[in-house]
């Protein structure tokens, strides 16, 4: 019984990889000495996982920036406008970030989310002409690397189906299929390079398979894994992040040589495929959780798994769900978590040692460390039952429609907010967060080593705050934000102010290249024993005779970010987080912030990976939406925000969050996203972006007044604001402050030829 790996947390226990990549991007060391840091890193994450008894090591889970994107850079997929003779690592910088200490600086490729995750990808660039050819051999070196150091390796690399998925097309309009044998035969050519290295096993991700797939899609998995199966290697079919059941007979007849299944997202998969597994056919049993931070419960999957370790021997192997990517590395850093929420936990080191013991397990149930094992689950079950709170369980019990509801339809809050705040057409505002500068994350750092007073730290943010109010008016902003530099993170910071929610001191996560979160880690019912945004937004509010907007992150969002208890359903989650946020809603209404904004940029990331499941995620989604903002009366505007959004299948639910305000991503798609707000006949107001974060180009006031005359076209001027496409705290304030100068006076241009 074999333990697999399908991929280990690359950016280090202390971040190693993210403090290099940033001093090389700001040319501070030089290419080997990156190099040599994640030569390391790697070393010593193979070292973990051999350890703990991994003996085929994962090599393809190590990237500088992101694994999809060293996939295509091994085949040769690099933008056009990226390119200046052979690839190099420089090249897949610039297609990450638009720029690297050598080469041009051009527009970066797009990143977005991967399937269900908080994990962005770089989404491949294809043209109708694509050629795929072997031209980064970063894969092959570090098969190499590992096979030097004396391991036996297993490539991990994204299959030719779920590649071809996440790429968009772009030139003339075409159908990305028609490039699927191409690029067969350039995974051929690697599969075949691995082999020559004299390796067994190469493992191909297809998580596309936990999407309903239309017909097109399921040949294209039938015809790639029987051309891949020519080459003679033994392929790990791994699909995760949903069950793969509905495929179960698409799946069954390929003729790979194993089949890894993520039996967290549905463990009734277990039973349905190894009843059909082939003869040799190996079935890597997912059952620890890759997504999540609790301790797995052993001895029940010991239990469950027993008849399969009897019926297929050596065949079943004991895997995470999927890569460890997405949880923080070592739980034995944690200084200063309770010892009971501690027990609750395992983090990728420690989940190695469960696949380990879980192993140990199967094989000597009756031994003394199995017992001890046994004990184990039981004392962190006993803990678990202690996560209930009756509060919270008496207030969710007696919620009745009107608690959904706002007082009045639109139409009557968005008069009442008129006469209260006279706001001038097209008013202009940001969306929270102000860069987030180097001074202040290192206050931040010193007060938590105890080098700053708590009395100091509050004071240096006043100051930061007050800055930051005073640039605003001085730029003639007309709704204002206090800018968010007391939050590390919009999840994080409430995270740590709500009860039966716990925080990491390093739980880092990586989000994208070299940007990572932490999230908090809801374990109990949810509740808010005092304010928690109130202080910053009446001392932001006390500074000026203009509205600045309370700044609140959803409960969607809260839930999504976090790693969330798995004893009762999100559903109830979200409701919980929802009447926590509710209650701050009522209490910064209280003191007079009469513009609150509740940010959901995570709302479309929730959908269900299957669409038949949308509708119930999105019907309780809105509902706590909804529960959290309902409290506002009819004179308090209620904004929400939401970037990285697509909302031609969302729109009916978006509607009904019944916000007054919405503020969007759409500069980079030149306001295409309106199309379906103009379509649906959106009722309430909208703030399209026009300035696009992401980038560290000013956009111009002309440019500004085109986007705006685009939104125009499509949504009544009445409707409509003006705004950047998100928060600014990964912005510098010498490329915010033109920005937002040339964002305030499109909008007076506006107002004058359209007003
Ligand atoms: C909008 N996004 C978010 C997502 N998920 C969230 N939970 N939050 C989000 O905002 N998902 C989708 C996107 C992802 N986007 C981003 C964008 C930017 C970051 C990012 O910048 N992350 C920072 C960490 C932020 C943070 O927590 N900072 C802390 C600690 C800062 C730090 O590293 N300090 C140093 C010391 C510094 C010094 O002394 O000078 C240290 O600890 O060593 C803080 O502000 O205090 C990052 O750096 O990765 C993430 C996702
Ligand atoms: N209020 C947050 C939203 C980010 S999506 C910010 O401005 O950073
Ligand atoms: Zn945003």
């Amino acid at each position: 019984m074999k333990l697999n790996s399908l991929g280990f947390p690359r950016i280090g226990c202390e971040r190693e990889l993210k403090f290099a990549l940033e001093k090389y991007w700001r040319e501070e060391i030089t290419q080997p000495q990156l190099l040599a840091i994640a030569e390391e890193l790697r070393r010593t994450h193979w070292q973990w996982q051999a350890e703990a008894g991994v003996e085929l090591l994962p090599v393809g889970d190590f990237a500088y920036y992101d694994q999809v994107l060293t996939l295509s850079a091994t085949f040769g997929v690099i933008p056009e406008r990226h390119q200046a003779g052979d690839i190099d690592l420089d090249t897949l910088f610039r297609v990450a970030r638009g720029r690297a200490p050598s080469g041009t600086p051009a527009a970066a490729a797009e990143m977005t989310k991967f399937f269900n995750t908080n994990y962005h990808y770089i989404v491949p660039e294809l043209n109708e002409q694509q050629q795929f050819s072997l031209s980064w051999p970063q894969l092959l070196d570090e098969a190499a690397e590992a096979l030097a150091l004396g391991y036996q390796v297993k490539p991990v690399i994204l299959g030719p189906v779920s590649y071809l998925h996440l790429a968009k097309t772009v030139g003339t309009k075409f159908d990305k299929l028609q490039l699927l044998p191409d690029l067969l035969a350039a995974y051929q050519q690697l599969l075949e390079r691995f082999k020559a290295l004299g390796i067994e096993w190469v493992q191909l991700d297809e998580p596309v398979l936990a999407l309903e797939l239309d017909d097109a899609w399921q040949l294209a998995i039938r015809q790639s894994y029987q051309v891949l199966s020519q080459v003679n290697l033994k392929l790990l079919l791994a699909s995760y992040y949903g069950s793969v059941a509905h495929h179960h007979a698409l799946i069954s007849q390929l003729s790979v040589a194993g089949i890894h299944l993520d039996l967290v997202a549905d463990s009734h998969q277990l039973a349905l495929f190894a009843d059909t597994l082939a003869p040799g056919q190996v079935l890597s049993a997912g059952v620890i959780n890759g997504r999540n931070v609790w301790a797995a419960e052993l001895d029940l999957l010991a239990e469950t798994l027993s008849p399969y370790a009897e019926l297929l021997g050596e065949r079943l192997w004991l895997a995470p769900s999927c890569s460890l990517l997405h949880t923080p590395v070592d739980l034995d850093s944690e200084q200063q978590l309770t010892p009971s929420l501690k027990a609750l936990l395992a983090f990728a080191k420690q989940k190695l040692r469960e696949l380990n013991e879980l192993q140990q397990l199967l094989i000597a149930p009756l031994a003394a460390a199995s017992q001890l094992v046994c004990q184990r689950c039981q004392r962190v079950r006993a803990e678990r039952q202690q996560a209930r709170d009756v509060v919270v369980a008496q207030r969710l019990a007696q919620l009745s429609e009107a608690d959904y509801q706002r007082q009045h339809a639109f139409a009557v809050r968005q008069q009442a907010q008129q006469r209260k705040y006279q706001l001038p057409l097209l008013p202009t505002t940001t969306i929270g967060s102000f860069p987030q500068t180097q001074a202040v994350r290192h206050l931040r750092s010193r007060w938590r080593k105890g080098e700053v007073s708590a009395d100091d730290y509050q004071t240096q943010l006043e100051l930061v705050t007050k800055d930051t109010i005073e640039r605003q008016l001085k730029l003639g902003i007309d709704v204002l934000v206090h800018g968010e530099a007391e939050r590390t993170d919009m999840v994080e910071y409430f995270g740590e102010q709500l009860s039966g929610v716990g925080f990491t001191q390093f739980g880092w996560v990586q989000s994208y290249g070299s940007r990572c979160v932490k999230p908090p880690l809801i374990y109990a019912d949810v509740s808010r024993p005092q304010p928690m945004t109130l202080e910053w937004a009446s001392y932001a509010q006390s500074l000026t005779e203009k509205p600045v907007k309370g700044m609140l992150t959803g409960p969607v969002t809260i839930l999504h970010w976090s790693f969330c208890r798995e004893d009762i359903s999100r559903e109830t989650v979200a409701q919980q987080l929802a009447l926590a946020i509710r209650d701050e809603v009522a209490d910064l209404q209280r003191v007079g912030i009469g513009i609150i904004q509740i940010d959901e940029p995570a709302f479309r990331e929730g959908l269900p990976l299957k669409r038949s499941e949308w509708q119930h995620y999105l019907d309780w989604a809105v509902a706590a939406f909804r529960l959290s903002a309902s409290v506002a009366d009819d004179d308090t505007q209620i904004h929400t925000h939401m970037c990285y959004s697509e909302f031609n299948d969302t729109i009916e639910a978006i509607a009904a969050m019944d916000a007054d305000v919405i503020t969007i991503e759409t500069s980079r798609s030149h306001m295409a996203l309106l199309d379906v707000f103009e379509a649906f006949d959106y009722p309430n107001e909208i703030g399209p972006g026009v300035y696009d974060i992401h980038s560290p180009n000013i956009p111009t006031e002309a440019e500004m007044v085109a986007l705006m005359e685009k939104a125009a076209e499509r949504i009544p001027l009445r409707q409509l604001w003006v705004n950047p496409d998100c928060g600014l705290k990964t912005r510098q304030w010498h490329e915010v402050e033109p920005a937002l100068k040339n964002m305030v006076n499109a909008a007076r241009e506006l107002r004058r030829r359209l007003g």
